[in-house]
């Protein structure tokens, strides 16, 4: 039996987050060893262990695991998060892309110029309020179930809590006109394994400070 998964990263969100997530949400406990200094990095792009150099990296099944997006999709695959056939799969992969747009967008602010941040806020803001929740509004009214696909628990549907936790960080009533997001994310938290994951304490990461960004700005001469 394979050990715990073990995730090489900064202690911070980034691109890890939402593999955090997706771990804590299937009920996986996982392991964190974290990156603080450029000489941490370079220990590990000399002992070859990141095929492209760059992490977030995933010890998981004897695999060291490196790009977000295939590590998130043998998770979502190997714990049963990713529909019952292909066109589940295909409706999944469509709604994470959307929500991995919008979370792009809110992941990079902190690392913007000051005198753009105000301005990438407004886009994110208007962005998240007549492009992405309109659609998972429209998707849970048209789908008539608790979830965004089939009748069960997907990568989608954790995904969409992460991104709504997000841009409400930006802006907290920012599910004011949409009250299927508003309904799916109360009953989406209350999910036990995401209820323990959104608990103080657990291993999710804290909204981006300053502390993080100086450090990624340090590691990688940003
Ligand atoms: N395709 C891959 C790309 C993974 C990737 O860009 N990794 C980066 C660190 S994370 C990044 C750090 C600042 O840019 C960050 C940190 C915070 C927020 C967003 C990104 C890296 O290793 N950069 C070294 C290099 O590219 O040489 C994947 O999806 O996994």
């Amino acid at each position: 039996m394979a050990g715990k998964p073990k995730l090489y990263y900064f202690d911070g969100r980034g691109k890890m987050e939402s593999i955090r997530w997706l771990l804590a949400a299937a009920g996986v406990e996982f392991e964190e060893e974290f990156i603080e200094t450029k000489e941490d990095l370079e220990k590990l792009r000399n002992d070859g262990v990141l095929m492209f150099q760059q992490v977030p990296m995933v010890e998981i099944d004897g695999m060291k695991m490196v790009q977000t997006r295939a590590i998130l999709s043998y998770i979502a695959a190997k714990y049963n998060l990713y529909g019952k056939d292909l066109k589940e799969r295909a409706w999944i992969d469509m709604y994470v892309e959307g929500t991995t747009d919008l979370m792009g967008m809110i992941m990079y602010l902190p690392f913007q110029p000051a005198d753009t941040k105000e301005k990438n806020l407004a886009l994110i803001i208007e962005r998240a309020t007549t492009r992405y929740f309109p659609v998972y509004e429209k998707a849970l009214k048209d789908h008539g179930h608790d979830y965004l696909v089939g009748n069960k628990l997907s990568w989608a549907d954790i995904h969409l809590l992460e991104a709504i936790l997000m841009a409400e960080e930006c802006k907290p009533d920012i599910l004011s006109a949409f009250p299927l997001l508003q309904a799916f994310k109360g009953r989406t938290s209350n999910i036990p394994t995401i209820k323990k994951f959104l608990q103080p304490g657990s291993q999710r990461k804290p909204p981006t400070d300053e502390k993080f960004v100086a450090v990624v700005r340090k590691i990688f001469n940003i």
